[in-house]
């Protein structure tokens, strides 16, 4: 180990708020290491959020030329991987070569130093053979990598996780993908959309089980259009890899056992957080926990902040880049405003996209608020004038004592733009009686948020 080199700030893991924070804080003039032992910006240019967006963007071209025949005449698409694949290898990941960003980083006056990082005590960072005491201290963005669950004969198959999926060069003709969360359902649907043969298998008794249950309906719906056999409520038995191919053993929720079989398969059944292997003993921390506890300015102990995926607040880039603000106010001493996560958005990027923002009805009923709903299972004169693929609803959660709404979920074909508005409503806690003053212009998407106000009742 060198000796001790003196800095103000290090930054260990630069996933995008990471990234943000080096930045910010070498612009302020600190003088700042920046760590990563992988690719400098993370899971989500490479290997998440981009990649993956290109290639439901790419899939739903596809489905859209599908609805021609519905709506305008005929046209012919044949389904082929390789300009998306070319899109993300070359667009979007460089190769998965991060050498833009490492440069874009040390242009900010930021040191770059790859590998992995170890705390070692209190502002004091150890990696690659060198030693950082770094006097304001150091942010953690460690973020998280695929989790593959207990099932037998999983481990040491040539199974995808999302770093797999998002390489490939091509739509494998039959796929089984594990777990109905937000990566297993993008992607399960945007390989539908390429032609491959999909089944996907989730242990909750429907997809996308975080949402509200009407907008997995939805989803679901869309699914089976689709042509994926959507396994909910199932488990895995067993995974056996032979000849190149995957059979995979599955009792479905009527108990019955079937074995699929699939040419790829895909593990998208949750992450785990990097935060074993980091030193977190060393100050005061436990290796062991799912995430880092954090306080409104993102401090997680003495000379250490947290933010991104480890701080549990909700897994998304936007969430990682949203404290990284925060943790740059607290460390170049500006005011706030600090951390607030009542109105958290998030979009899944299924046709028809899910956006929804703060809480659920059931979350609202176990936080013990008195609820009103308000919903509609269609999107007026818009979903019906778009036929296929117009399918959708608004779901508003509202607390009835204090007047405003505590949660929404638009699903259809524009939920996530939906959600703009529904958003502000929970962020700014727009009373429900003034939202329902508001003139909806016809015919859009988001005038069903009018028909879900009047289900709410006045
Ligand atoms: C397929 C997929 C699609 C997604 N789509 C979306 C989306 O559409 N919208 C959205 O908001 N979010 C999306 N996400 C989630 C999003 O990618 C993450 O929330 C986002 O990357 C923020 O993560 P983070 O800042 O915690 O760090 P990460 O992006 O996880 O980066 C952490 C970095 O820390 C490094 N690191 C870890 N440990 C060490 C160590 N000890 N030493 C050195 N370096 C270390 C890693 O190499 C990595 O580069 C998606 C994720 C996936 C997988
Ligand atoms: N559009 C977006 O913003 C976006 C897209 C992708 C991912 N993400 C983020 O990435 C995180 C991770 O995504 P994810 O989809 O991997 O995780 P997730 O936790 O959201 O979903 C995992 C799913 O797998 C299921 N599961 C677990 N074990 C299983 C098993 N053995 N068999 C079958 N099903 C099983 C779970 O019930 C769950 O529904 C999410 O929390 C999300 O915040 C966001």
């Amino acid at each position: 180990m060198s000796e001790d080199q003196h800095v103000d700030l290090v930054v260990l893991g630069l996933g995008p708020g990471g990234e943000s924070v080096a930045t910010e804080a070498a612009k302020a003039g600190m003088r700042v290491v920046g760590i990563d032992e992988r690719l400098v910006g993370g899971e989500c240019p490479y290997f998440g959020c981009i990649p993956s967006k290109m290639m439901i963007r790419a899939a739903n071209s596809l489905e859209e030329s599908r609805r021609v025949a519905t709506l305008a005449g005929s046209a012919e698409a044949t389904p082929d991987f390789t300009p998306v694949a070319r899109r993300i290898r070359e667009e979007a990941t460089t190769d998965w070569d991060d050498a833009v960003a490492v440069q874009r980083l040390e242009d900010a006056g930021v040191r770059f130093v790859r590998g992995h990082g170890r705390l070692a005590g209190p502002g004091v960072v150890e990696v690659a053979g060198q030693r950082f005491v770094a006097s304001a201290g150091v942010v953690l963005n460690t973020g998280t990598a695929p989790a593959a669950p207990p099932v037998d004969g999983l481990a040491g198959t040539g199974f995808w996780t999302n770093r797999e999926a998002l390489q490939a060069t091509e739509a494998p003709a039959s796929l089984v993908v594990v777990g109905g969360g937000a990566i297993g359902s993008e992607l399960a649907q945007a390989f539908a959309r390429f032609g491959s043969r999909v089944s996907l298998v989730e242990t909750a008794p429907r997809i996308l089980s975080l949402e509200e249950p009407e907008a997995s309906e939805v989803v679901a719906g869309a699914f089976a259009e689709d042509g994926i056999q959507v396994l909910a409520g199932a488990s895995v038995g067993s995974v056996r890899e032979a000849d190149g191919r995957f059979a995979v053993v599955v009792t479905d929720a009527g108990g019955t056992e079937l074995t699929l079989d699939a040419d790829r398969l895909l593990v998208a059944a949750g992450r785990r957080p990097n935060l074993a292997d980091v030193g977190l003993d060393t100050v005061g921390l436990d290796p062991a926990a799912r995430s880092v506890e954090v306080d409104e300015r993102m401090r997680a102990g003495e000379k250490l902040w947290a933010i991104g995926d480890i701080t549990g607040k909700g897994a998304f880039t936007h969430m990682s880049m949203y404290q990284a603000g925060i943790a740059v106010r607290d460390l170049t001493g500006s005011d706030g405003p600090w951390a607030s996560y009542h109105a958290v958005p998030r979009v899944t990027y299924t046709d028809p996209e899910v956006g929804a923002v703060g809480l659920t009805e059931q979350q609202a009923r176990d936080a013990g608020v008195e609820v009103r709903v308000g919903l509609t299972t269609a999107l007026g004169s818009r979903g019906w004038i778009h036929g296929p693929g117009g399918k959708g609803m608004v779901k508003l959660v509202e607390d009835a004592a204090a007047g405003h709404l505590v949660g929404a979920t638009s699903a259809g074909p524009t939920g996530g733009e939906v959600l703009s508005m529904l958003a502000t409503a929970v962020h700014a806690r727009v009373p429900t009686a003034v939202l329902r003053e508001q003139v909806f212009a016809y015919p859009t998407f988001h005038r069903a948020v009018s028909d879900a106000l009047a289900d709410l009742g006045s």
